[in-house]
């Protein structure tokens, strides 16, 4: 593998050793006996610091088990935690607080300093590993990683995506656990608690106040998703009212190694699923009024100078907004402006099925042009111009495909990029289904010729 250099995180393979292919937790087979001496020395050495058992209400001072230690972190892992030991950023491992699909983590502290951290630990099970290449394909940053084969590499390049991201998160003043130390696939993070331990509520768990609390923590959240679009170049890619925790009053974003940059090619798809999450839990569960997820889509993308001039139309109004962007008032009262979603929103069902075209990214830059500056009201005209010319060759199938689309969901297409699954909820999926047979039906009615066609779309164009 070619060496990597991430802003000055550098990889490269001289810190993975053979010994273990791929180690659950405890398995050990093939070690050598340097590796196996090594891991007693560790444990010798650690095992009295490190709780591993899981936190049920508040951590506690228990002693730990050296049995248990030795049964759940693997020897590379118990090394790269001993460096954190040896530098010094953490006294003790108290407890597990979360054990995750992709990672577990757990508490700890420097008792020297009194401060608490989150000790996150990525897992290097292969199918995590399968699961999660779409995110790092396709992204400018590690474009020379590629096809890893090696699965303990990918992890720790996960951990070190997740570390930079909150970085950038960090410096652009959104609310998240400052990043603190990274150690190959073991990230050290501030740990948010209430104190003593308690950690601060999950957004889900969070009672509020009231509505009108309600309201503003689902303003904020559209702002942050603004952010970080436009501060930090990132899509989430998974916002919900899991990843996010309210810490000392304020919303803090979470859970970061997933996210994509706007160049990513589903990136589109993330930030509509993202957008789809935060608008269910906020009205479902709490009841309260929404904006429709197209216009959240266009707040959330587009220009600081588009949202400022439909806010102000007067030009010498924008000019204090122009010296001031992404001001978290204008913001608000930006947002003000939108109405709120209806319940039988058609306009956001089309939106959620603009799957048709795969990816919004495959919309050429005139189109988005033609979105943002209010030329159409919703991707419905671009949808059709875009997806027009496929159709033509195999609209006839289009009703009986409809058979295998789940297959094709599990499996993706040629390039290994997935299509629709885990980005698109039952619901739209349904109406997709059900407008591309209604579409298909009205097209073969209307169907105009394609040379006909090329030729009024070209002069269209110009
Ligand atoms: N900095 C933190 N402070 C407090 N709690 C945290 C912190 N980071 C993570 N947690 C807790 O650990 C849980 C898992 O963290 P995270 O979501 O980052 O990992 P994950 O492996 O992606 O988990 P999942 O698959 O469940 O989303 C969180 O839901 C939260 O309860
Ligand atoms: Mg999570």
């Amino acid at each position: 593998m070619s060496e990597l250099d991430l802003d000055g995180l550098s990889l490269s393979d001289s810190d993975y050793s053979s010994d273990e292919a791929n180690s659950g937790p405890n398995s050990f087979r093939g070690a050598s006996n340097q590796a196996l001496k090594e891991k007693t020395e560790l444990l010798d050495k650690y095992a009295s610091h490190i709780k591993v058992d899981q936190i049920k209400h508040r951590i506690t001072r228990d002693k730990a088990e050296r049995a248990t230690v030795e049964q759940v972190l693997d020897p590379r892992t118990l090394r790269f935690l001993s460096k954190l030991f040896k530098n010094g950023t953490i006294t003790e491992i108290n407890g597990c607080i979360s054990t995750g699909k992709e990672a577990n983590v757990y508490y700890a502290l420097n008792s020297e300093t009194g401060k608490e951290y989150a000790v996150k630990i990525y897992k290097t099970s292969i199918l995590v590993f399968k699961d999660r290449e779409r995110y790092v394909d396709g992204e400018f940053r590690f474009r020379n990683t590629r096809n890893q084969s090696n699965p303990r590499k990918m992890v720790r390049l996960w951990a070190e995506k997740e570390f930079r991201n909150l970085k950038r998160l960090h410096s652009a003043g959104i609310p998240s656990p400052e990043p603190v130390d990274l150690k190959s696939h073991v990230l050290v993070m501030e740990y948010l608690s209430k104190g003593d331990g308690w950690p601060s509520p999950k957004l889900k768990d969070y009672e509020f106040r009231d509505d009108e609390e309600i309201a503003s923590f689902y303003i904020r959240l559209l702002i942050y998703m603004r952010w970080l679009y436009h501060k930090c170049r990132l899509v989430h890619a998974d916002l919900s009212e899991y990843n996010t925790i309210v810490h000392k009053g304020e919303l803090y974003v979470f859970d970061v190694s997933q996210s994509v940059e706007p160049d990513h090619q589903m990136s589109m798809d993330f930030l509509r699923m993202d957008i789809k999450n935060v608008n269910d839990f906020f009205s479902r569960t709490k009841n309260i009024n929404v904006f429709p997820e197209r216009m959240i889509f266009r707040f959330v993308i587009d220009s600081w100078s588009n949202l400022m001039t439909e806010l102000m139309p007067e030009k010498n109004e924008r000019r204090l907004a122009s010296e001031n962007p992404e001001n978290l008032e204008l913001l608000e009262k930006y947002l003000a402006t939108l109405p709120h979603k209806t319940e039988d929103d058609q306009e956001d069902i089309i939106f959620r099925s603009l799957h048709l075209v795969s990816s919004l990214n495959h919309l050429e830059e005139r189109d988005f042009d033609k979105f943002k500056s209010g030329q159409v009201d919703t991707l419905r005209d671009l949808v059709k111009e875009s997806s027009d010319e496929e159709e033509d060759d195999d609209e006839e199938q289009s009703e009986e495909s409809d058979e295998d689309d789940s297959e094709q969901d599990e499996s993706g297409d040629e390039e290994g990029t997935p299509k629709g699954k885990k980005y698109e909820d039952k619901e739209a999926k349904k109406e997709r289904k059900k407008a591309a047979k209604e579409a298909a039906r009205e097209k073969r009615k209307t169907k105009m010729k394609k040379h006909v066609k090329k030729k009024l779309t070209k002069k269209g164009h110009k």
